[in-house]
């Protein structure tokens, strides 16, 4: 791999100093940029950057220099949400909600998660790696640099752990560093809709070692609202979990105010996502604590429910990421430009804010933020090169239409 001089870089964004861990409060505007500036990569991370006044004379042997004339250049995108495996996509569905139904009552009638769990038990494990890889690269072409991707449509044991295998067998293969989540107790199979106890048993006997066992999973969720897992449900699952060194990373309050939020910070959660039904009582619980507020502006776009409290939590000092959510049912897009561009219209971020959101502190929703998130000497040379813009505003501006010209993954153009 031979080192790469990257110059003429109209806006190098994103320069946070070394040791800059996640952002919060009046810090999340704080977006640090050099202006007509030069990036030097080297075996795959950033070894330094500067002012074009300053441009290095002397390189390592065999340096490729390239111009990208006044382009700027961000930080890959840290999606740190999404469930990319899937066996079928769900566009029935999104027909019926055109027509009046909701997102619970094509749940209740066996649409929904249930919908892509029956698909995915008959589903060739290599046919999934495929559709998902193929998946992947799309969200890599849009400036994604680092993903986390679910399971939670298998519901059997069987079915999760290909699911997992999946994920696994991305994670070898993938440019980009992945990290996979156990969601299992993402609905409850029809077969245990009367007898919750025997499919948290299933998991926390069964499935939980296994998964442990084949080292399958980074993290532990679980979807805790009305009508799927209850709190106490909940509680006992991130218990288990913690047995084997899961942490949880939770989908909390999508529907409703259902109590996820507290019982993840309970459990010390990395992250509690969605957050769309926040009052100022789950804001208070989560001030002190590390815990990320993950939001979804795409899930809220596509399913026309109401959008995420963000000014409210970024005010009570709360690091808040944003995330795709990519998935076959409730945001069938994978595209992080998008999701900045709906995260300042109508999350009310500003530009900076949600680039911030979508970078730095996805990188901390994944434990990532040592070697991604940011343009910082030592860090992975993660980045994408756009056209010339006018200032950062166009790019979230510049809604639904891409201004990335390259993108460089290890220090290498994909
Ligand atoms: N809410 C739970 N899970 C997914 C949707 C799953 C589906 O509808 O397939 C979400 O994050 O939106
Ligand atoms: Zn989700």
């Amino acid at each position: 791999m031979k080192p790469l001089l990257i110059r003429d870089i109209g806006i190098l964004a994103g320069i946070h100093p070394e040791g800059t861990a996640v952002l919060q409060g009046s810090m999340m505007a704080n977006l640090p940029v050099l202006n007509d500036a030069w990036l030097l990569c080297a075996n795959g991370f950033i070894l330094d950057f500067g002012n074009m006044n300053n441009i290095p004379t002397q390189l390592p042997p065999d340096t490729n220099i390239f111009s990208v004339n006044g382009g700027a250049i961000f930080p890959s995108w840290c999606d740190s949400h999404s469930h990319i495996v899937f066996a079928a996509s769900r566009e029935e569905e999104f027909v019926m909600k055109i027509k009046g139904k909701s997102y619970e009552e094509i749940a209740a009638n066996g649409g929904g998660i249930l919908n892509s769990a029956e698909k995915m038990q008959t589903a060739d494990e290599s046919e999934l790696y495929d559709a998902a890889f193929a998946r992947l690269n799309d969200m890599i072409g849009q400036g994604t640099g680092a993903l986390e991707i679910k399971s939670g449509y298998g519901l059997t044991l069987e079915s999760e752990l290909k699911m997992l295998r999946v994920i696994k067998r991305l994670k070898e293969n993938s440019p980009i560093p992945i990290k996979a989540t156990l969601l299992a107790a993402h609905t409850y199979p029809l077969a245990y809709k009367e007898s919750h106890q025997a499919y948290i048993s299933m998991i926390v006997e069964e499935l939980l070692p296994a998964v442990y066992q084949e080292g399958l999973a980074d993290y532990f969720d679980v979807f805790c609202e009305k009508g799927f897992f209850s709190v106490e449900e909940t509680d006992q699952l991130l218990a288990a979990a913690a047995h084997y060194g899961l942490k949880p990373k939770i989908h909390a309050n999508q529907l409703s105010v259902s109590g996820g939020v507290e019982i993840a910070l309970k459990h010390k959660a990395i992250s509690v996502d969605h957050l769309e039904a926040t009052d100022a009582l789950v804001i208070g619980s989560m001030t002190n604590h590390y815990t990320i507020a993950t939001l979804l502006p795409s899930c809220s776009l596509f399913l026309r429910i109401p959008y995420a409290n963000a000014r409210g939590l970024i005010d009570a000092n709360i690091p808040v990421a944003i995330a795709s959510d990519y998935n076959p049912g409730s945001t069938p897009s994978g595209n992080m430009n998008l999701v900045v561009s709906l995260a300042c219209i109508n999350l009310r971020m500003l530009p900076e804010e949600s680039i911030n959101a979508a970078t730095i502190n996805g990188a901390a929703a994944m434990e990532l933020g040592h070697e991604l998130g940011s343009i910082t000497k030592g860090k992975r040379a993660n980045f994408f090169i756009t056209r010339t813009l006018s200032s950062i505003a166009f790019l979230p501006y510049s809604f639904g239409q891409s201004q990335i010209e390259h993108i460089v993954l290890n220090g290498e153009f994909y």
